[in-house]
Parts: C-alpha cells; structure tokens; sequence
C-alpha cells in the first residue's frame, strides 16, 4: 500500500469543506502504487481518488500534470479530471503535502495482461500522443540520461547486496548510454512515461481509462513506446513475447506510424526504458521509509529486460518489419 502520509478523516473532512463535494461518507488508503498517497474517498457527491504527492514529484511540477489531465480529457483521452475546489484551485496542501484531489475512473487494471490488453495500450499511446500534440506547458523529463546518474550514485554502494556484480552492471551500461549514442533527434512531444498495466483501466478488454500522469513530461514519443515494451511485453518469467510487442507495436502504428529513425532508435530507447526502472526500483528498495506502507518493486526484473534488449539487433526483434509494417 502506498500511504507515506496519513491523513486523520477531521482533517480529511475539514479539507473537504473547500469543495462542492458534500460530506464526507468514508475513505481508505489505497493498497497500489509506490510513488505518492492515494486514498479512495466516497462523498455524498461520488467516488474521488485524494493523492498527496511525495518525494520525486516536485511541487513546480504539479500544475503541468494537473493541466495536462484536463488538456487530454477535452481531447479524447479517458483519464482522471482534477476536481477544483470553490476557489477555482485544483491543486492545494493536506497534512504538510501538496494534494489534488481527482475524478474516480471506472475499470481494472490487467493482472495478467494478455495480446488484446497490448493492442489496445498501443492504440490509447499513440491517441495520447496525438492529443498531446498542443499541450502548451512544458515540462523536462528529470529521469532521463542526466537524471539516472544521481540515482546510480544513491544507490552504487549497496547495490552489490541486492545482486553480486551489479553495480559494475550499472556502470557499464550506464557510460554506455552517456557516451553520445541517445538519440536526440526523434520526433518529441508529450509523454506519459509510466504507462505500466496498473496504470490502465479496462472494463472487460476495452481500455477505459489511462491513470497516473505524475511522470509526464515532454521527450521522445518513441521512448514512452519503448517504456511500454518493458512494462507490458515480458512475461512473468521475465521472457520477451514478441507476439505482444508486435500487437501493441502495429496497434500504435496504425494511429501514428513510427518514423525509420525511432524504429532504429527502439533497442537503445528500450535499454534506457529498463535502465531508469531498474534504478528507481533499486533506490526505494534500498530505501523504504520505516512506517510506509509500501510494497517496494523487485528491481531484478529489469536486469532481466535490459539483458534481453542488450542482445536485441534490430527493431526486427520487437516484431518490426523492416519496412516499418508489421509482421
Ligand atoms: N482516477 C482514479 N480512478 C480510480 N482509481 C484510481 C485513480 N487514480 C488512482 N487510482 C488507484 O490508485 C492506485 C495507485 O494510483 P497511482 O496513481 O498509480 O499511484 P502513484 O501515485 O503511487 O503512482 C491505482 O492502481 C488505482 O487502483
Ligand atoms: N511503474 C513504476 C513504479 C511507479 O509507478 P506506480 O504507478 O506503481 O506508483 C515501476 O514499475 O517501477
């Protein structure tokens, strides 16, 4: 469960006072995710998701997520709406956290993703992309190239006792991505670049809704195709299923066709995807605040994939035709 700052319900229903929401019914901390506290609310006015951000989400920051999730929602995209309180805020503090408070989205999120599941996260990233496309605010990815150094850095000394040589693993791939071959000439706009199974909603197998933008920003669209191969096309075993890849890969062309260049670029891009989950895993399960709770995420899992798409040649691998049509 992710609940880092707990929030007492006279507090709760103090807070509450600031919105149109009615009263407060009941609400629960959230037993999912590992980056901020979320509780589910029900109100006389409904279901609400409260989250208060923690530690990787900057303060700054939040007004581009909230933004943004209102931008996608007038475009087309299923996703949660902030809720604004009478002041017209959305964003505002609880128990010393910045805090937002969000619409309720209908759906599950796929335990055992299966190829339909793929297809049509490859679809509902290619439509974020496209209605991404004149979001205005900017905001830089802190967790690509320049970001996972620091995060080597916090975790190098103890890294060894989570697996013996990984840390000379790190090193290697780490100068191997920082030696200039990160492209920076792929077509870039905004991404979601957190988009794992617990963060899509599906009611049966039709996606509903798209969860948790805490980590968007903009970069290369290519990349947040790249951080979907990790996320939804291993199996449990941690073995590649290229089956999947090639249904979520087709299912995104269909809606917006990857250039020659980002196709080329997916390998590298898929090593960086592993390589920044690897390390934020590494450092929160070296770092579980006492009281948290928290379940933190099995770093290992990510040496497997990035070993794997160390030994990818080509976009082929990823069920790509050369001629960027799908096999
Ligand atoms: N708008 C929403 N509608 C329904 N459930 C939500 C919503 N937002 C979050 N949740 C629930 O809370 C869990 C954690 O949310 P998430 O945003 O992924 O956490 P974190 O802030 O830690 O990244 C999700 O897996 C989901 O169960
Ligand atoms: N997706 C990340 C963890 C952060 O995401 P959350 O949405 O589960 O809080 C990972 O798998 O490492």
């Amino acid at each position: 469960m992710a609940v880092y700052t707990d929030v007492a319900a006279d507090e709760l229903a103090d807070f509450l006072k600031q919105y149109d929401l009615g009263e407060l019914l009941s609400y629960k901390g959230i037993a999912e995710g590992v980056e901020n506290s979320n509780f589910l609310l029900h109100t006389s006015a409904g279901s609400f998701i409260l989250t208060l951000y923690e530690k990787r989400v900057a303060k700054n920051d939040l007004p581009f997520f909230l933004a943004l999730m209102t931008h996608l929602a007038e475009h087309g995209i299923n996703c949660p709406l902030p809720v604004k309180a009478r002041d017209g805020e959305a964003l505002r503090e609880l128990s010393g956290r910045p805090a937002a408070i969000i619409t309720f989205l209908e759906g599950m999120w796929p335990r055992k993703p299966n190829v339909s599941h793929c297809a049509g996260v490859g679809e509902a990233l290619a439509k974020m992309h496209l209605a991404g496309a004149n979001f205005t605010i900017k905001r830089a990815n802190a967790l690509s190239v320049s970001g996972w150094r620091p995060l080597f850095d916090a975790a190098a000394s103890r890294a060894d006792e989570v697996q013996p040589g990984l840390r000379g693993f790190l090193a290697a791939e780490l100068d191997h991505l920082s030696s200039g071959v990160w492209p920076t000439d792929l077509p870039e706009g905004v991404i979601h670049a957190d988009l794992f199974n617990d963060n899509v909603f599906f009611l049966g197998d039709r996606l509903s809704g798209i969860i948790d933008f805490t980590f968007a920003c903009n970069d290369m669209l290519a990349y947040d195709v790249a951080i979907c191969l990790n996320a939804w096309c291993f199996e449990p075993d941690h073995s590649f299923n290229v089956t999947k890849a090639r249904a979520f890969l087709n299912a995104y062309g269909r809606v917006r066709k990857l250039t020659a260049s980002e196709e080329a670029a997916l390998p590298l891009l898929a090593r960086g995807a592993a390589i920044r989950f690897l390390l934020t895993r590494l450092v929160d399960w070296l770092n579980v605040p006492p009281g948290a709770l928290v379940k933190p995420k099995d770093p290992l899992e990510y040496v497997r994939k990035l070993r794997f798409h160390q030994s990818v040649t080509s976009a082929r691998d990823y069920g790509l035709m050369p001629s960027g049509l799908v096999a």
